[in-house]
């Protein structure tokens, strides 16, 4: 699997070490959009590569990084085809996947520690989504709230 990783200041310790145990613990290719350093920059910027990528279908996961998440996880939601989960914990982790399908995860920095969020990239990342008809039915209903906001030219 591909995944394309991205963070903020506030995130970008967590997006190293999770870049590491990414690559060499669970095997994936990592792409890395940045930061790259502890500077000031602004998530969006950040949101925005990664997100790209994978609506073009360069990679085939995101996950994104700052101080809460919170900031990651609304600039992610807004991209179309996005779904974007900000998850603390491992049961959220694996919901997430199983039932939104999400192909983007969301984790603060200042949040969880280091441990917690290698455990939670490990399940989002193995976990499947369940195929079941509601869920697909409720994925669909978003892609309509979505269609029907969309700026057509
Ligand atoms: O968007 C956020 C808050 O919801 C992120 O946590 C940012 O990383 C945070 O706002 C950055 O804060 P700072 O004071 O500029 O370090």
């Amino acid at each position: 699997m591909k995944v394309v990783i991205g963070a903020d200041h506030g995130g970008f310790q967590l997006k190293e070490q999770l870049k590491d145990f990414i690559e060499k613990e669970l095997g994936h290719t990592v792409a890395d959009v940045g930061c790259d350093c502890p500077d000031s920059v602004d998530y969006p910027d950040y949101a925005n590569e990664a997100c790209n990528q994978v609506i073009s279908g360069e990679a085939d996961r995101g996950i994104l990084v700052c101080g809460t998440g919170i900031g990651m996880s609304i600039a992610a939601n807004k991209m179309p085809g996005i779904r974007c989960a900000l998850a603390h914990d491992t049961f959220s982790a694996r919901a997430t996947r199983e039932h939104n399908d999400t192909n983007v995860l969301a984790l603060g920095e200042r949040v969880v520690g280091p441990g917690l969020a290698m455990e939670i990239v490990k399940i989002w990342l193995e976990t499947d989504f369940s195929q079941g008809e509601r869920h697909h039915q409720r994925i669909q209903k978003i892609k309509q709230i979505e269609d029907s906001h969309a700026i057509h030219p």
